[in-house]
Parts: C-alpha cells; structure tokens; sequence
C-alpha cells in the first residue's frame, strides 16, 4: 500500500516506522525529526524494534497525499489544517488515530473516505529520527457512523476497513477491523472524558482515580458522554461508560495520562475535542453536562493564560 502518515510525531512515528516493513511510507512531520528520517531512517525502540526507511517531508505535495491511505495523527487541534491539506490531494481512504471526536473534521473536508480508528499503543519521541513504543496494544479501525455502510455490511466493519487492517497486521501492528466502531469511538470517548481533564487538573496519575473523590468525578463525566452518545443513536449504557473508566484507570494505573503530560509541559491539551466535543453535542441535544462543562472550562481558561504569557 502507498501510506502517508500525516502528522509524524509519537505514535505517527511508531506507527509509520512499523508500517514501513511492508508498504511505501511516507512520513509529513516537521522538522529536525523529518530531515533525520529523510538522512538516515527511522528507529523504533522500546517494545518494539525496527530501522526502516520511510521518506518523510515537512510540505507533502498534492501527488504525495493521492495515496491508497492517510493515517492522522496530529493532536486533535491540528485536524482541521490537516484536513485542508490533504484535500489538496486524493486520497483513497483517510483514518484518523487520533483522540477526541475528529473524524467529523476530517470528513467535512474529505467526505466519506473517512474512517475511525483508535490506537491503545504507547509511544513517546526520544529525539530526531528515533521513537520508543513504551506499550504494545492494539488498533481499530472501522466506519464511523452506520449510516455510512453499503448493502450488506453492518456496524464498522466494512471491506475497506477490512482492507487497512489486513494491511497493519502484514506489517506486524495488532489490528482489527471492528464491528463496534461508532459504539468504540464513543466509549473511548467517555474513557478520556473521564481520566484526562481530572487527571491534568488534580495532577495524579490514572490510578488515583481508583477512589473517591477523583473516581466520582470520572465518572460523572462519563456518564454524561453515555447520555450524550445515546442522544446520537449510539448504543452505550451509563453502567458500560463507567467500567470502561474503571478498567482503563486500573490497567494504567502508573501513567500520566497525555493531558496531564501536556499540562505538565505547558502545552496545549485535547480538552476541546473530548470534554469539550460532550459540551457541544450535548448543548444541540438539549442535554446538560455540567462536569464536563466545568473542565473544559478550568483547562480552557489555563489554556488562554499561558497563550497569553
Ligand atoms: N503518543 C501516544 O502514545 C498516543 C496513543 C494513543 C493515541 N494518541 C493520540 O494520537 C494523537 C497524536 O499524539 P502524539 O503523542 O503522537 O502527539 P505528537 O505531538 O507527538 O505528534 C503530533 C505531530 O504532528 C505534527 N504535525 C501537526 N501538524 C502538522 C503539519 N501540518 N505538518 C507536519 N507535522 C504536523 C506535530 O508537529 C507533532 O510532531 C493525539 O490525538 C493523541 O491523543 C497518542
Ligand atoms: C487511555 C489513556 C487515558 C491512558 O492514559 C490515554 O488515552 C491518554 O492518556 O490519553
């Protein structure tokens, strides 16, 4: 497969110095990391291991980006730009990685090539040209939307998703084209919702969340991405939501999550797309959601201070 992997930084790396083994890559990220992977190649270390030689640029021309497929993995704030460039090309499917509800972006500008996916791998850049995998998970990838199916295909397991998995799992990377996509994006949605503002706020790791009062607060906010999700025609009880919450805090238990870790480095955090996609979706569905309201409000207002500094 010709793969373009917009956005190369942490997972884009991995992901695309993995898919390297087998397909034609080519890696849109900035640089020194691009120039460093043009120069010498891409190391993956860590859990997973690999050199390989993806090309790699800062500015991908239109017959770059007209490719079999465009993985996203920029941070959810960047999604729009993204979009707009690669509108510029043609290519066959787009998928996006990345967290938050994104893929609506993606398609207002690209149509229906869009699909969903979500990554539980962990990775982290060492330095220019070189990216660790600190967790080896899983991929899934699938429709977004049911609506968006042909014929004979239900859920998000559609032939051309199929296809993007079959072409992961070639290259080495666990990945399954999932019947649940539209049911999955949700509930990762509430998993985020509910353990990334409060943990960025409270400045704990994920396993504080095991008790009170963290714990009650996480799981306010997934409730109301529940309540939310079935106002969508997504099928996702308030119960379900929340021991999604409880089973991710206890499986990574020792990890700062990636709000936190933004915060932390004084950078700007994904709340817009996660606490704040709940607010919006709620508002036009005439549902309340006051916690999720509240942090992205709290991290929304440090946001502007340290823009502002
Ligand atoms: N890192 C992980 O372990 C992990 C795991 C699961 C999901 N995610 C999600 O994946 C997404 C990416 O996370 P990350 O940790 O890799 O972030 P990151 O900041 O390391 O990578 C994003 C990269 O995109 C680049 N970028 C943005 N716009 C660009 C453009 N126009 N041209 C070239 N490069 C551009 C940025 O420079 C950055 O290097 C986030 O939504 C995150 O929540 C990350
Ligand atoms: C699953 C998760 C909450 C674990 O830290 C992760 O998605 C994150 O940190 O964003």
């Amino acid at each position: 497969m010709e793969i373009v992997v917009f956005g190369a930084g942490a997972l884009g790396s991995m992901v695309g110095g993995i898919l390297a083994r087998e397909h034609h890559v080519t890696l849109v990220a900035r640089d020194p990391h691009a120039r460093r992977i043009a120069g010498q190649g891409l190391r993956v270390v860590g859990e997973l291991d690999a050199h390989t030689r993806p090309r790699a640029t800062t500015a991908p021309t239109p017959e770059d980006l007209t490719c079999d497929l465009v993985l996203v993995t920029v941070k959810a704030y960047d999604t729009d730009e993204a979009a707009r460039t690669l509108a510029t090309g043609d290519p066959e499917l787009v998928c996006s990685l990345s967290n938050g509800l994104t893929e609506e972006t993606l398609a207002g500008h690209l149509g229906d090539r869009v699909l969903a996916g979500s990554a539980t791998y962990g990775a982290e850049l060492v330095g220019p040209g070189e990216v660790r995998c600190t967790g080896v998970g899983r991929i899934h990838v699938g429709e977004f939307a049911d609506e968006r199916l042909d014929g004979d295909e239900a859920g998000g397991a559609s032939r051309r998703a199929e296809r993007v998995a079959a072409a992961f799992r070639e290259a080495g990377l666990d990945c399954t084209a999932d019947p649940e996509m539209p049911r999955r994006r949700w509930e990762k949605l509430a998993v985020n919702a509910g353990i990334n503002a409060v943990t960025a706020l409270a400045r704990v790791p994920n396993g504080a969340l095991a008790d009170a009062p963290g714990r009650a607060v996480a799981h306010r906010a997934a409730r109301e991405t529940a309540r939310v999700a079935r106002s969508q025609g997504l099928d996702l009880a308030d119960d379900e939501a929340v021991a999604a919450v409880d089973t991710v805090v206890r499986e990574t238990a020792a990890n700062r999550s990636s709000m936190r870790q933004d915060v932390e480095s004084g950078s700007r955090t994904e709340v817009d797309a996660i606490n704040g996609a709940v607010v919006d979706r709620g508002t036009a569905a005439g549902i309340d959601t006051p916690t999720n309201r509240t942090m992205a409000d709290l991290l929304g207002t440090w946001e502007r201070e340290r823009i502002e500094e």
